[in-house]
């Protein structure tokens, strides 16, 4: 076994952490950032929606179970860098092809083992999520704060543009990243959930979907058509989509006016739904803004309340901005939910339009299942529509 070298983590303020260097041998910068998940860091790591971020997982160990194959929420991972205490020395799972290690470094990803995340993340708590510089290269305490502090900001960011898809295309149930959803034909049932047997067209816009998302928008007896995220209102129309849905993503959701412009445009013409990012162009689609929480909500466990049931849900989330709830309410927005932790925003409805949107992840991958009913509503809605209900 080679000698495991030394690495450096250093924050905008000044602090510096020195870790084992493990991954790709590199330098890089970006959004240092906390994710409370137990389980999950594969699906984290090839979130896009970490495009130009470090992650540190608060959990003490990460690997042990390896990467598989069929669990990627993306072709390759698009974060910047990752943190973590330990990494497991062992893979121990039937599934894994890979370790940690091997995948971080085939895609040229750098991590940091042997950090105090706890210490690490008590300070991005305190101060706010900051600009980092990881490098596994020979680099000063100095050199390293110098370069945190010139790293690109996180408002103001267009990183949609980096992960979104070239070209539209239909999402295949067979196609080998979705393996590990069954498919059901329709009027199936697996266990509890039965496949409708009418199957409706759904636009997705691709601003760095999770493809676990796409894979339970087919569980729930949709087509999914996949739109680069600047595509133009009239080719969405061209594709004459029963519904359209609007993915998470990366970045400053203020930084996109080219989708908040198509969103307003097709906001009247189709049932719609959007999850993170996709909640936050829904938001600037109706006359609102987004703010940038200090820390942001990256976890499997944050409890959230439906304000027009009173049920709480404990849900799967990873986000950076916030809808601001007035701004929203002169469109016709009405907020449905909020965090329990720090009662903002989650959720949004219009008042008349089959319109409805959450800034948690109902996919839920990695995540507790309890949103996953939104999938059916959205399949409700659309119903509705058709008949010429609503
Ligand atoms: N997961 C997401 O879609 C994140 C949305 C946005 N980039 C944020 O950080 O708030």
């Amino acid at each position: 076994m080679s000698t495991p070298k030394p690495g450096v983590l250093a924050l905008e303020d000044g602090s510096v952490f020195r870790g084992l260097a493990c991954g790709a041998a590199r330098t890089i910068t970006g959004e240092c950032v906390f994710n409370t998940s137990m389980t999950g860091y594969q699906e984290i790591l090839t979130d896009p929606s970490y495009c130009g971020q470090v992650i540190t997982m608060t959990a003490p160990q990460i690997g042990n179970y390896g990467l598989s194959d069929e669990d990627n929420e993306a072709a390759a991972p698009r974060c910047s860098g990752l943190v973590v205490r330990e990494l497991s020395p062992v893979v121990s799972n039937w599934r894994a092809s890979c370790s940690v290690q091997d995948f971080l470094n085939k895609y040229g990803i750098p991590c940091l083992s042997e950090i105090d995340t706890r210490a690490l993340t008590k300070k991005l708590r305190v101060a706010g999520a900051m600009n980092s510089c990881l490098s596994t290269l020979p680099l000063s305490d100095a050199e390293a704060v110098a370069l945190a502090r010139q790293a690109r900001t996180m408002q103001g960011s267009d990183y949609v543009r980096e992960v979104t898809c070239r070209a539209p295309y239909q999402w295949r149930e067979d196609a080998p990243e979705n393996h590990n959803a069954p498919y059901l034909p329709a009027g199936t049932t697996l266990g509890t959930h039965t496949a409708p047997a009418t199957r409706y067209r759904v636009a997705a816009f691709d601003f760095g979907a999770k493809h676990s998302i796409y894979r339970k928008l087919v569980r729930h007896g949709f087509d999914v058509q996949v739109f680069p995220a600047d595509a133009a209102a009239g080719l969405i129309r061209e594709h004459a989509p029963d519904g359209l849905f609007l993915s998470n993503g990366p970045g400053d959701p203020a930084a996109l006016p080219y989708i908040h412009k198509t969103v307003t445009e097709l906001l009247a013409e189709y049932p719609i739904f959007g999850i993170c990012l996709g909640h936050q162009m829904l938001t600037y689609a109706l006359g609102g803004h987004t703010f940038k929480l200090k820390f942001g909500h990256r976890g499997g466990n944050l409890p959230v309340k439906n304000l027009e049931t009173g049920k709480v849900s404990i849900t799967a989330q990873n986000h950076g901005f916030a809808t601001e709830p007035k701004s929203i309410e002169k469109g016709g927005g009405i907020v449905t939910e909020i965090n329990l932790n720090d009662q903002t925003v989650e959720g949004l409805r219009h008042r008349e339009l089959p319109i409805f949107s959450v800034q948690y992840h109902p996919e839920a991958a990695p995540g507790p299942n309890d949103a996953d009913p939104l999938f059916v509503d959205f399949y409700t809605l659309i119903s509705k529509r058709k008949a010429g209900k609503i």
